[in-house]
């Protein structure tokens, strides 16, 4: 049986490691997929803005002490052209400040399109989202991880790209400045600070980054519950399910809480580092400037030139480190955009795989169901034959138990055929491989008509009704056919109820537990299958 096996690393404990680069990097093709792509402009537009904003800023910092000389030297017309000049600038910032914060939030909804969409497309490609949700279960909670993780992906990583993208460009700045004020001691300690903050972050990043992965988990298997109530409320109200449902749903309410009872411990410890980094670093650019004083390099300085010197080391040691510690505190942020970033990456590379699983399948599968191409059977089959089955053999997907063995069948229009066995023994299974859900093991399994209007409709177990009128129902059963006709077709939409259909309707059997008459056991009965 071909069914997809799991993506080679799912599952392995998230880390803050390369695979976490390598999936950050792959969702940042699907944000920017080409250099003139709208996201790179609205990236640029975001970048400049925040420069302006800086330059600014810088200006907006120089008015108190200008503020000093104009009011030292009683200048009235200093003092109101200086005023007009804060006003202006205070606008200008406030605008900068809100238009930055407008571009991050439109990159936002555009990032959380493209990814969603890209995702979507993966997803709905083939059979893709039967595989996911029906024969692997390495991928927990995809719905969730598409509506949900993407959406908070995307939030806490446009709420950061503003402070990240302009964090280059003022470090670099102010360590020139603080190299032109203190010498080479000025930026070493303050990098070298900087390091030990970072890898001190990283140590207590790594448990967060783990137990937000897990959180996510439970928050989906919590979700997907109400849900399973929403869908199945008439027949639970029948069995009156509801003490029962409400103890199953209360306990995974419990373990959802515990683990994020457990996240909140983490993130206390980071909490800690980050705030004593925040704290240290004030008093860095004192302990920085304490050096050359204590050491008598400044020893011929007087008192008030030592303090003149002393306020202007101050002033860009302090921003330098400011720069450091807004880098610092974003690691909060940093650890939820790793978590998600995991489990989105997880979900894209099982979707890649299983949709080039797909295709592969769809190709191969084209050219083995397509009259055409398969040798001799058009000659020598009639043409009301729908299927034919040789010497099929199927697995079981989760198991290597044997369901049918060597099964050779014709179903032909016109006629009906009874299939009965045991619960569990393989009748719907063998549906599934007629309807291409799975594949056989062994043999060959050919058909000769088209799914949809003019050929065959299964009809599933449970029936399935998407949203919309009864109308809009109705392409469901045209669509979704074989891989040769599986495209949505606007022509499908509002085919009338009295579309003519080939006449081959499966209805998936009813057990029949003492028809087992078979004599070779139970996975074979259906060999045995009455034509009616
Ligand atoms: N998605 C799946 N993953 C793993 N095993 C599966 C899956 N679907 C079915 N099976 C297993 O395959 C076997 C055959 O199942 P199948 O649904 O074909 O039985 P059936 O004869 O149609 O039963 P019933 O009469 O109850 O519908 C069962 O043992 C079942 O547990």
């Amino acid at each position: 049986m071909a069914v997809p096996g799991p993506a080679a690393r799912a599952g392995a404990r998230p880390r803050i490691d390369l695979q976490l680069v390598q999936r950050f990097l792959r969702i940042q093709k699907v944000f920017f997929p080409s250099w003139s792509s709208q996201n790179v402009l609205m990236f640029m537009t975001l970048l400049c803005v925040t420069l302006l904003e800086q330059l600014v800023i810088y200006q907006v910092g120089l008015i108190p002490s200008q503020y000093y000389g104009v009011l030292g030297n009683k200048d009235l017309d200093g003092f109101k052209a200086l005023t007009f000049l804060a006003v202006a600038l205070i606008v200008l910032n406030s605008t900068l400040k809100s238009f930055d914060q407008f571009t991050c939030n439109l990159l936002y909804v555009n990032w959380r399109k493209d990814l969603t969409e890209h995702l979507h497309n993966l997803y709905f490609r083939a059979r893709v989202y039967y595989i996911l949700n029906v024969l692997r279960d390495d991928i927990d909670n995809p719905d969730q991880r598409i509506s949900q993780d993407v959406e908070r992906f995307c939030r806490q990583l446009s709420s950061m790209t503003s402070r990240l993208i302009v964090s280059p460009f003022t470090l670099a700045y102010y360590t020139y400045q603080c190299f032109q004020s203190t010498g080479w001691l000025g930026p070493v300690c303050i990098f070298g600070y900087f390091i030990m903050g970072t890898m001190v972050n990283k140590t207590l990043m790594g448990p967060i980054v783990t137990k937000l992965v897990q959180q996510e988990k439970l928050e989906g298997d919590f979700r997907f519950k109400h849900m399973q109530i929403r869908v199945n409320a008439e027949p639970a109200a029948f069995y009156r399910a509801g003490l029962v449902e409400h103890m199953r749903t209360d306990r995974r309410l419990q373990r959802l809480l515990q683990t994020q009872r457990e996240l909140m411990s983490r993130e206390l410890w980071l909490y800690i580092g980050i705030n004593t980094f925040d704290y240290l670093g004030s008093i860095l650019s004192y302990v920085v400037i304490a050096i050359p004083i204590f050491s008598g390099i400044y020893g011929d300085l007087s008192p008030t030139e030592l303090s003149t010197l002393v306020s202007k080391n101050a002033f860009v040691c302090i921003y330098l480190i400011n720069c450091f510690t807004q880098l610092i505190d974003l690691s909060t942020t940093f650890s939820d955009v790793a978590g998600y970033t995991h489990r989105i990456g997880e979900l894209q590379e099982a979707l890649l795989d299983m949709s080039r699983k797909s295709q592969d399948c769809e190709s191969l599968g084209e050219s083995e169901w397509d009259l055409s191409k398969a040798p001799g059977w058009p000659v020598t089959e009639p043409s009301d034959t729908a299927f034919l089955l040789d010497r099929v053999s199927i697995l079981s997907p989760s198991s290597d138990k044997p369901l049918i063995k060597d099964l050779s069948l014709k179903i032909c229009e016109g006629q009906s055929l009874l299939i009965t066995g045991n619960t569990g023994t393989g009748k719907t299974s063998l549906l599934r491989v007629l309807g291409g859900l799975w594949e056989s093991m062994k043999g060959s399994v050919q058909m000769l008509t088209d799914f949809g209007p003019h050929g065959v409709l299964f009809l599933p177990q449970k029936p399935f009704f998407t949203d919309g009128t009864l109308r809009e129902q109705l392409p469901l059963l045209c669509l979704g056919g074989p891989p040769a006709s599986g495209r949505l077709s606007s022509q499908a939409v509002g085919y009338p109820l009295s579309a003519h259909y080939f006449g081959v309707l499966f209805l998936s059997c009813l057990p029949f537990p003492k028809r087992d008459t078979t004599g070779e056991g139970k996975q074979v009965s259906l060999s045995q299958a009455v034509l009616l």
